[in-house]
């Protein structure tokens, strides 16, 4: 009979954990409401993460000079994860858009950004059609937009490694937007990552 050696379910546990930890992806997000988190916020961080406008108009203007871009890391069909789900209140198994995106500034990425909207309420909106132009320049022109609450986390995004973008994230913040059209309503969870690069280049501190 072949030896067949059974991997002790703890210890690879245990090695996931510490890989993952070193790794810097959580094995889940915690997300809180961004006035839990001010305390722990310096201004200058709170300035960008509190805001409400266009992010994509706000780093451009930072940028001054440096060339904007946005970098398509995925785009498709797929599962949300179990917390993007429950922040858009639909089952962990409905299939939804997902988009994965770096925002970069001369090459550099400053915030890598995960949106993800229910499929079924996609009729006509043709997002994916946007490639590499920001979500931004065309939510902020949708009419009756409404921005749900801003929660905020310290965690990496796990997607974001696998697209070989190793870096410390900042501030990590997540809201829901919503827009009527006359065919129903659309709910579009964006998540945007701050980057260290992104503290580095402008100055600001840590977190
Ligand atoms: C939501 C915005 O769009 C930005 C652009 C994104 C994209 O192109 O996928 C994603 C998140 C954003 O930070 C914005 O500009 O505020």
């Amino acid at each position: 009979m072949p030896h067949v050696t059974l991997a002790n379910p703890l210890i690879a546990l245990e090695n996931s954990v510490t890989a993952a930890a070193f790794r810097q992806i959580p094995l889940f997000s915690r997300w809180r409401p961004i006035n839990a988190a001010r305390p722990a916020m310096s201004a200058p961080w709170w300035q960008w993460v509190a805001s409400t406008d266009s992010l994509t108009a706000r780093l451009m203007a930072a940028g001054g000079e440096k060339q904007f871009r946005v970098r398509l890391l995925r785009q498709g069909v797929g599962w949300p994860r179990p917390d993007e789900a429950q922040a858009l209140g639909i089952g962990a198994k409905r299939y939804a858009w997902l988009r994965e995106v770096a925002l970069c500034l001369d090459e550099t990425p400053w915030v890598v950004a995960r949106s993800v909207a229910p499929l079924t309420q996609l009729k006509g909106q043709r997002l994916e059609s946007l490639g590499e132009r920001s979500l931004g320049s065309w939510l902020f022109r949708q009419p009756g937009l409404v921005r749900g609450p801003l929660e905020v986390t310290t965690q990496f995004p796990p997607f974001a490694s696998v697209s070989g973008i190793q870096e410390d994230c900042a501030w990590g913040r997540r809201s829901v937007f919503y827009h009527g059209c006359k065919h129903g309503g659309l709910s579009l969870l964006v998540q945007e990552y701050f980057l260290a690069a992104m503290a580095d280049d402008l100055g600001l501190p840590s977190r």
